[in-house]
């Protein structure tokens, strides 16, 4: 920004600092004539992120002034791409008569475009929510406190929840994926929102309790907030008033579509934290793409709005089993009377009338929006009759909630032309019939047409020139038109008006009389068509409410025809769900990979209940470990949104919570290393799950050292089976976690099956009870491609090691069989007996004898010993006892 003190600036750049200095966050496009223009820190930043000239615009201050211009119709293309940046814009548009000015036109703010704000549809998603979060943070004996309160302004969603603790903050952000930020500048989770876009930081009174809670009975038009279940949610409902707030200003407009707050209880939903949410790949894939995700094979919905909600109910599973079982019999119903094609049929007609709503409620819905509401009224009838064959209570209550306008459908129908234009500027809006008033006006334009032809045709005539025309043009209106040839011989009331290179173009009192009132006819008729818009848009604001009501049903009705046409087509069955504990599924398939492999998918068994509620599960690479574990985790996950799941048969406990800490991946930009990101997993699951969790972990320890790693693993499986009591599946490449699977009384091994043919490994994607015998992880390296000399070689390592720690060479990689418990001797620290450990001794710290337990606390250097190695040494020791 100029340095230079405002009064040495030139008047105009005095006009464009006062409308910056309200706007010092965002890009300001500034109008000039044909073009907006940057100025400053504004124009270097757009130049950078638009790949657009930076020049300069003379000086001011005697200084060059920086500059980046963009032409004025191209700006919406350059605005959408800011705002997909994160950016926002600041649209000052000049509002003064150039002609009558003195000094700078006036110019002011026509709009502001926020990423989180939008509702134009150019610049959405189709599919994706476009939501504006608001953070507002306490401390509550002791416990940080986050307020959430989101809105999703293209269709009016407004909610609030709060949640304790960073972790749950972190999985929120990934649940809401928000595309704008808003937090006090003293928010003291910088770290959470580091690397979200479009964060934008206001001053701590915006987030001022009273006043938020002002705003929100304002909203509402209530005398409290008692009604929507939220007075205690002080954290949030601060959050809500700065949340509203901006929404007003950005939007420079009431908001009367948001009508309503909805309260999120986490505990009626499953919570799935943000890793869980990467890993099971519901709508993001781990390289951050769509495909192969469980949204790709599952929405099928027939409009945007029901995909919208499709996302939203499988981001959060419930936990209500009436709520579960409700939807479930709507399917069964779907499926069984093979209604769901005729439902989809009629629902494409629907259209995405959510957003249109909203559209309407901010009084920016376009005129081709109004068409696509009235096709969507047209289907409302249609989808009322089907409804009123079906049985199951949800669809009756979906059917009263889906109210057909006959009144309103019937004034659409009559009052916009076929194909209406893009915007409402040009007019050319209602049909023939439906205003007299507008009728005439364009009559009068329309006329013109004829009228010209024929002052052509008789002045033609009267003149005897041929080469005389009639025409018009925007800047010079209407003319008679002689070429330069005949241009003498033109009558004297013809009064020259413009001169071209081969003609001269005149303007009779006649024509000018006619001119006055074709123009004025133009200008009245555009007039009155605003007028009758805005007319049609207040009669549609009077039933909004109706109106959302029955888009909201239609939604719903969307996404539970999807359920069923996707699960007959995908072969699902309908889960039993049950609070009795245990899962028992037959045939279990994944879905994504059942959907992309060529090969038939293996459908595997899952047994899990008190007396075996964790599986150690090995086999080898490559085996199916991991899609086993994931097919688990979706097969639970789609049971609690009520959709149907890919299995023979599946019975499954209530969950609160599903855990995983897969793969490995690290968080570079988050300053965390992959043995970091791996531990916080682990210990965000060791310290929230609990009796009622479902818990995934793949391969946990192998980022770091192999007896830290197994110490840390070993410790965990322990922890999770003795102590959490939950639902583990627990994979693992540690052979030795076999035999702690062994002796816990709630756990199980199982494994994967391969087998070699002509010197190949085959997998067969089995799983059957017991430790795997084989690890195959040569032939694997040597199916990926590594060189066969390095195969070679690694063949005749693997001998030796064999050699060296006892077993019996068999050419293969030999699984680690346990052998005669190593003791801990005398004078040895648990560390140093760790670090002598042979892979084959399992057992020094499993079955050690009491005195050799002692011996190897008392020598324990803790002094010596780092946080980790001494926990690690606890957990040993402390496994023993147990
Ligand atoms: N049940 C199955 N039926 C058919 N194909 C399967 C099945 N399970 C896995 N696969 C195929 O095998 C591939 C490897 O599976 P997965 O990644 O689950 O193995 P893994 O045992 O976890 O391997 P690693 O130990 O190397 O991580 C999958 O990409 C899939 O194509």
């Amino acid at each position: 920004m100029s340095k230079t003190p405002v009064d040495n600036h030139t008047p105009m750049m005095r006009q464009y600092f006062g409308l910056k200095s309200a706007h010092p966050n965002q890009l300001l496009f500034y109008r000039m004539g044909d073009f907006y223009e940057l100025f400053y820190d504004d124009a270097k930043r757009a130049s950078q992120l638009l790949d657009i000239t930076l020049t300069a615009r003379g000086h001011s201050g005697g200084l060059p002034i920086p500059m980046a211009g963009i032409p004025f119709h191209a700006a919406e293309n350059y605005i959408a791409r800011l705002v997909r940046m994160g950016e926002s814009v600041v649209v000052a548009e000049q509002t003064g008569d150039p002609a009558t000015s003195k000094g700078p036109v006036e110019r002011q703010i026509a709009r502001i475009v926020t990423p989180g704000t939008i509702s134009d549809e150019a610049f959405l998603e189709e599919k994706r929510e476009n939501l504006l979060l608001s953070l507002a943070h306490q401390t509550r004996k002791g416990l940080d406190v986050f307020g959430f309160s989101y809105l999703d302004m293209a269709s009016g969603r407004f909610c609030l929840f709060e949640v304790d603790g960073h972790d749950a903050l972190a999985s929120e952000l990934q649940r809401l994926s928000p595309r704008e930020i808003l937090i006090s500048e003293d928010f003291p989770a910088r770290q959470a929102v580091k690397l979200e876009k479009g964060v934008s930081e206001l001053g701590p009174w915006h987030f001022d309790y009273e006043s938020s809670y002002r705003q929100l009975i304002q909203q509402f038009n209530t005398k409290d907030l008692s009604g929507f279940g939220c007075e205690a949610l002080t954290a949030a409902i601060s959050s809500a008033g700065a949340l509203l707030q901006y929404a007003k200003d950005t939007q420079r407009s009431a908001l009367p579509h948001i009508q309503s707050i909805t309260v999120e209880h986490k505990d009626d939903s499953v919570l799935i934290d943000g890793a869980t949410r990467r890993n099971l790949e519901i709508d993001i894939n781990l390289t951050g793409g769509t495909s192969n995700t469980l949204i790709e094979v599952l929405d099928n919905c027939a409009t945007p709005m029901g995909s919208r909600l499709l996302k939203r109910w499988l981001h959060t599973p419930i936990r209500d089993l009436d709520e579960i079982q409700a939807r479930q019999y709507v399917v069964s119903e779907l499926q069984t009377s093979h209604s769901y094609s005729s439902f989809e049929s009629a629902l494409k007609k629907v259209g995405d009338l959510e957003r249109i709503l909203s559209r309407i409620a901010l009084r920016s819905a376009r005129p081709r929006d109004l068409l696509r509401l009235r096709f969507a009224l047209e289907a409302a009838p249609e989808i009322n009759a089907l409804l009123e064959q079906t049985q199951t209570s949800r669809l009756q209550e979906l059917n009263q909630r889906i109210l057909a306008q006959p009144d309103t459908t019937a004034t659409l129908a009559l009052a916009l032309v076929e194909n209406p234009p893009s915007v409402v500027r040009d007019g050319g809006i209602f049909a023939k019939g439906y205003d007299d008033e507008l009728d005439e006006l364009l009559a009068l334009s329309t006329n013109a047409t004829d009228f010209l032809a024929e002052m052509e045709r008789s002045e033609k005539e009267r003149t005897g020139i041929s080469s005389l025309k009639v025409g018009f043009n925007r800047v010079h209106g209407y003319y008679i038109e002689i070429s330069r040839l005949h241009s003498d011989q033109a009558p004297v009331e013809y009064i020259r008006r413009q001169t071209l290179k081969n003609a001269e173009r005149f303007i009779t009192p006649e024509l000018k009389a006619f001119e006055d009132k074709a123009l004025s006819a133009k200008s009245k008729s555009l007039a009155r068509e605003k007028e009758l818009y805005e007319a049609l848009l207040d009669q549609l604001n009077e039933i909004l409410g109706e109106l959302q009501t029955t888009s909201q049903a239609f939604a719903q009705l969307d996404v539970l025809n999807t359920f069923a046409e996707r699960s007959l087509a995908l072969n699902f069955c309908c889960p039993e769900l049950h609070t009795r504990g245990g899962v028992k599924i037959i045939e279990g398939r994944h879905p994504v990979v059942e959907a992309v492999i060529s090969d038939p998918f293996v459908p595997n068994d899952l047994e899990l209940n008190d007396q075996r509620s964790l599986l150690m599960i090995t086999g080898p690479n490559m085996g199916g470990k991991s899609t086993y574990m994931r097919q688990i985790a979706l097969i639970t996950l789609l049971a609690h949104t009520g959709c149907f799941v890919p299995a023979k048969s599946a019975s499954i406990s209530v969950v609160d919570r599903i855990f995983t800490r897969m793969g490995s991946s690290d968080d570079l930009a988050g300053g965390r290393s992959t043995f970091m990101v791996e531990m916080t997993e682990t210990a965000n699951i060791l310290n929230n799950a609990t009796k009622h969790s479902l818990v995934l972990m793949d391969e946990v320890g192998r980022g770091t050292s192999t007896f830290d790693g197994l110490s840390l693993a070993w410790a965990a499986v322990d922890y999770l089976a003795n102590h959490l009591k939950c639902y583990v599946l627990f994979a693992t490449h540690y052979f030795e976690l076999t035999t702690l699977a062994e002796q816990l009384d709630n756990a199980a091994n199982v494994h994967l099956t391969a087998t070699e043919y002509d010197d190949e490994i085959v997998f067969l994607h089995k799983v059957h009870e017991g430790p795997a015998s084989q690890s195959y992880g040569l032939q694997v390296a040597q199916l990926a491609g590594v060189p066969r000399d390095v195969i070679g070689h690694a063949k005749q390592k693997l001998k030796e090691l064999e050699v060296i720690t006892g077993v019996e060479p068999t050419g293969e990689s030999a699984p680690i069989q346990e052998k005669k418990p190593a003791k801990a001797s005398k004078g040895r620290s648990v560390k140093e007996a760790a670090n002598t450990y042979q892979p084959q001794q399992v057992d020094m710290f499993v079955q050690a004898e009491d005195s050799a337990l002692k011996d190897a606390l008392a020598q324990l250097d803790l002094d010596n010993m780092t946080p980790m190695e001494a926990i690690t040494a606890l957990y040993q020791l402390k496994s023993h006892l147990s």
